[in-house]
């Protein structure tokens, strides 16, 4: 399905800022199947040799927008703090038809009406790193004008690149960005802090770097493939009286454990997302 609904369409898609997000879904969507002479990217700041991997490929890099035929998508994967200047300066590309996809962190619906116009089609989305490896989560959230046919080629788009799930209300946005958009750099903190942790305790620190690296990705691997709750995981590796138990003690600890700890990392990061609303 994802894979017609990309070769089938009719205009080009339209990357607004090629860096760490931004060419994780390029590569996703190449792979699945969207014709690259149907990709074009749009990013000044890309090295020599980034826009000549991509020239090679059949893709266009930084075509004049005269030359850009209505796009099917318009998909903003600047930063933020710069989407005040970049976004004007590509609204001449959005035509009757083309769906605007964002991917920025903070930015509401409402700043981006204010540039495509009111009525434009907009999907709203916060994806993730690990889109890098094809296993990214992408929360996204559609203006009333998008049609379920552009919900399908966002779909697409975001699912060449992982999962996706659509909600309803924008005001879910920040809150999502901040446990599946950030998340990644929960799960490698914790990767480095048992690392330096396991230092601490005695262990030659690349030893300890190596096995606590593995140990969360094998974690994670676990969860994935497993059916059983996190919760039950976790109960699973404690032995009543062991030493997983002394650990958690600590860790669970409700006045200064992960649980308290985590709701004021995410407080704190969907805060910061309000911030950068505009
Ligand atoms: N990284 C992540 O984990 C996630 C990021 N996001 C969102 O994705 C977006 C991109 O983030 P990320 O990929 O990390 O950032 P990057 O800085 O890696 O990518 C942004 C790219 O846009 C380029 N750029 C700057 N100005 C313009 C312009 N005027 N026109 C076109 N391109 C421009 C940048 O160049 P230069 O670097 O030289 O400025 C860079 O290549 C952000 O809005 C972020 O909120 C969403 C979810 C997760
Ligand atoms: O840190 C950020 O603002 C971006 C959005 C989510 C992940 N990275």
């Amino acid at each position: 399905m994802s894979e017609s609904v990309l070769k089938s369409l009719s205009g080009p898609v339209v990357l607004l800022g090629c860096g760490k997000m931004g060419s994780a879904m390029l590569e996703g969507w190449l792979k699945l199947g969207l014709p690259a002479d149907k990709a074009a990217v749009l990013d000044p700041n890309l090295t020599a040799e980034s826009a000549s991997a991509l020239a090679a490929k059949g893709v266009l890099v930084n075509p004049a927008h005269a030359v850009i035929a209505a796009p099917s998508v318009l998909l903003l994967a600047v930063k933020p703090q710069v989407a005040p200047e970049a976004l004007p300066a590509v609204a001449a590309l959005v035509k009757p038809g083309t769906l605007v996809v964002s991917v920025m962190a903070g930015r509401t619906m409402a700043f981006m009406g204010n540039i495509f116009g009111a009525d434009a089609a907009i999907v709203r989305s916060i994806p993730n790193t690990p889109a890098a490896i094809g296993r990214g989560v992408s929360v996204a959230v559609p203006s009333p004008g998008v049609t379920q046919a552009q919900k399908d080629i966002t779909a697409a788009l975001l699912g060449a690149i992982g999962i996706v799930e659509w909600v309803d209300d924008e005001a879910l946005m920040d809150a999502a960005t901040a446990v599946s958009g950030s998340g990644p750099a929960y799960a490698f903190l914790l990767a480095e802090v048992m690392a330096q942790a396991g230092a601490a305790a005695g262990l030659p620190a690349d030893l300890s770097a190596r096995i606590a690296r593995a140990t969360v990705a094998g974690a994670g691997a676990l969860m994935d493939q497993s059916d059983l709750s996190a919760a039950t995981l976790r109960q699973n590796v404690t032995s009543p009286g062991g030493t997983t138990a002394a650990a958690l003690a600590v860790l669970m600890d409700e006045g200064r454990g992960f649980p308290p700890l985590m709701v004021e990392a995410v407080a704190a990061a969907t805060r910061r997302g309000k911030e950068l609303a505009g």
